[in-house]
């Protein structure tokens, strides 16, 4: 394994920068294909299952992808895999916006990395959740949701916190810790 790159089909810039720096010297290196491959309605789990299999079809070879989750406690978890598009179309003020009728505030963040050893094979996930609450924005808005996002126990947003500060708690992180296991086993 150690001697491939593995392709991770991606249309995120973001997520790259930082999946490369968090694997930094696990020897495992990743080239990016960005691919637009529709993704479904459904529960997490589903929709990264169903976007892993897309994409090792396409390219007829293995594959890693990547779908991120923004789960609110008041509303069971929702926007959970849709908040690309809730973002999208209603900001980072939308996103506060849309709690103001709760006091509860507590959000986590979701990541689910899934693996696909090729075409027809079922594809393996692996899952990384940081907890946190939802607050207006601070820090620097250079990445989706970061500035929205306090995660516990910091008392900063994502998009307050350095790289390196982010990448040692984040969902990513969390997640690729148990993807990098698999892949340093085959
Ligand atoms: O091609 P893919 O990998 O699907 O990239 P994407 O940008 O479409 O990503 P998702 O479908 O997973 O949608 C997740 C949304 O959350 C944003 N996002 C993902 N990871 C994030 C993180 O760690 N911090 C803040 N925003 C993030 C991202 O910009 C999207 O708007
Ligand atoms: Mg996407």
């Amino acid at each position: 394994m150690s001697d491939k790159k593995l392709i991770f089909v991606t249309g995120n810039a973001m997520k790259l920068q930082e999946v490369r720096a968090i694997l930094g010297q696990s020897g495992i290196d990743i080239n990016s294909k960005d691919l637009d491959i529709p993704e479904l309605q459904g529960s997490t789990q589903e929709i990264a299952r169903e976007k892993c299999r897309r994409a090792a079809d396409l390219l007829q070879g293995p594959c890693i992808t990547e779908d991120t989750a923004l789960c609110y406690e008041a509303l069971n978890g929702l926007p959970g895999p849709y908040i690309k598009y809730f973002l999208k179309e209603c900001g980072l003020d939308g996103l506060n916006k849309i709690l103001a009728g709760f006091e509860n505030k507590n959000a986590w963040a979701l990541c689910t990395f899934a693996y696909s050893a090729g075409p027809g094979t079922e594809p393996i996930l692996f899952e990384g959740r940081t907890d946190g609450k939802i607050v207006p924005a601070r820090g620097q808005g250079k990445f989706g949701w970061n500035p929205i996002f306090e995660a516990d126990g910091t008392g900063k947003t994502f998009a307050e916190m350095s790289e390196d500060e982010k990448n040692a708690i984040s969902h990513r992180f969390r997640a690729l810790e148990k993807l990098k296991v698999h892949l340093q086993s085959l």
